[in-house]
């Protein structure tokens, strides 16, 4: 489902992503851990095109990364889903107008598409809140909007950055119940966090760590897995000058 072979990203001088290999089969759950500014969303963000692929090879759901055109995009989208941390939802419709618009963007008849977003909502606990406009939510509604919206075209991939992260643990946890029975059902999912019980949540399930853009640690072993020496990674300063990528997709 995804393979990354030697993938490297650079924001101008600051190389966010060094030389990253790994693969993932349909139907696995990957946790990414590591420190703030290790490159746990800039892997999500590439992996999701919403930055080109510059350096090494990666595929996703069968679609090559590099090179890939604004119709390809469209197509890989339609088969993988993610949940930022700044949620990019709609906040001036209603809740069930979010989560419905990737199955009126996929044309599926409202009767049906109704259906499916009631029960995703219910089972975010958010049934009563249906009707509200989103700006009038909190900050972990509006993230379990963020992940109800994700979640209810049931993705191949369901890349997720920190999405318990504005929830208090019984959320946190009623949550990673609710990705846990997407997984079930064949979902392979992708969950960025610093939160240890939220790791623990799911046995079984893979770990990456990241470091200063490194993979330094996997509870796996692969051929095709670099794991990267701690004691050999040099020390740099993360960079914040202007995106090199401007032209990165959204
Ligand atoms: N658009 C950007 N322009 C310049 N630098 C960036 C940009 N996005 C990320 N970076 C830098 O790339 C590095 C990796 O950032 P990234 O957001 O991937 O880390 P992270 O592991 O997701 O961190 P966190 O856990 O805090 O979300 C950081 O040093 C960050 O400052």
């Amino acid at each position: 489902m995804v393979q990354a072979r030697h993938v490297s990203h650079n924001f101008g001088t600051h190389w966010a992503l060094k030389n990253v290999s790994f693969s993932l089969n349909k139907g696995e759950f990957l946790f990414l851990s590591g420190p703030s500014g290790a490159g746990k969303t800039t892997l999500l963000r590439l992996l999701y095109a919403s930055l080109p692929l510059v350096r090494g090879q990666a595929e996703v759901a069968g679609f090559q990364l590099k090179d890939l055109s604004g119709r390809h995009v469209v197509q890989l989208r339609r088969q993988v889903s993610v949940v930022f941390q700044d949620f990019k939802i709609l906040k001036d419709r209603t809740v069930a107008a979010n989560v419905a618009l990737p199955l009126e963007v996929r044309g599926m008849p409202a009767r049906i598409a109704t259906k499916r977003v009631n029960a995703v909502l219910r089972s975010l606990g958010l049934e009563k809140k249906a009707l509200c406009r989103c700006s009038e939510l909190s900050g972990g509604e509006q993230q379990r909007v963020a992940i109800a919206r994700a979640i209810v075209i049931n993705p191949q991939l369901l890349l997720a950055d920190e999405p318990t992260g504005n929830l208090d643990r019984d959320l946190a946890m009623h949550l990673m119940e609710v990705f846990k029975q997407f997984h079930t059902f064949g979902t392979t999912v992708i969950l960025a966090t610093h939160n240890r019980d939220v790791v623990e949540s799911v046995p079984g399930a893979k770990r990456l760590e990241l470091v200063d853009g490194h993979v330094t640690n996997a509870n796996w072993q692969a051929p095709d897995l670099e794991i990267a020496q701690t004691s050999e990674l040099p020390n740099s300063r993360p960079g914040c000058g202007p995106d090199s990528h401007k032209g990165g997709r959204q």
